[in-house]
């Protein structure tokens, strides 16, 4: 069997961490990371990712991999969703708690949309994958994103808190990451 490279486009090292011990397992696929912040269209998240990876097809002149990661509140309808990392940045674990104040219900969802391009001229495709849980003060340590507010459903533990390999094997991201390597394994090597 032999392996197949990927080129995974991202700004954020944790998020190729992920996707190499996910999309890695096994031997398969190897991971290149390129570190490019790329430009983020405004609107649904489909077409987010999509518009990311046709640029990073541009700039890598070859197929490319990216995704965009959203974190989308019930009782506001969606939102934050793809400004998630916006909101972050200026309220925090605290504000993005507050936010849910006057509400009861604090449900929520990962939300991981990847892209594959074959190339400058493809039209990409996006697999998504869900999380659902819900918001909660900050627990565990603070070294990706808002894992520590996320408590995904049937756990105990916030992302955060858990150990890598359980979150690898709920969340959002990977369950993107199980549609998108069926669909590279039917590709020609
Ligand atoms: O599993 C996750 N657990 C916790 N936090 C996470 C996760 N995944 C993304 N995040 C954060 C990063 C950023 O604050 C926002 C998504 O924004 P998003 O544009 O997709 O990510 P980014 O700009 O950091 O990297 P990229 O260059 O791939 O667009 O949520
Ligand atoms: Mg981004």
């Amino acid at each position: 069997m032999s392996q197949r490279s990927v080129t995974f486009v991202t700004g954020n090292a944790k998020k190729l961490e992920e996707v190499n011990a996910i999309l890695g397992a096994g031997g398969q696929f190897k991971v290149i990371g390129k570190s490019i912040d790329l430009p983020e269209l405004q609107g649904e998240t489909a077409d987010i990712s999509v518009e990311k990876c046709r640029i990073a097809a541009r700039q890598i002149n070859g197929p490319v991999i990216v995704e965009d990661t959203c974190l989308c509140y019930n009782a506001l309808k969606g939102l934050p969703g793809p400004y998630i990392k916006w909101f972050l940045d200026r309220l925090g674990h605290e504000g993005l708690n507050k936010l849910l104040a006057g509400y009861e219900d604090k449900s929520a969802y990962a939300l991981c949309t990847f892209s594959y391009s074959a190339g400058p001229d493809a039209n990409p495709i996006t697999f998504e994958g869900r999380t659902e849980g819900k918001i909660v003060p900050a627990r565990g340590p603070n070294n990706f994103g808002w894992d520590p507010i996320f408590l995904p459903d049937g756990f105990n533990e916030t992302f955060a808190e858990m150990n890598k390999e359980t979150k690898n094997a709920i969340s959002h991201r990977s369950r993107a990451l199980a549609k998108l390597r069926e669909y590279l394994e039917t590709l020609p090597q």
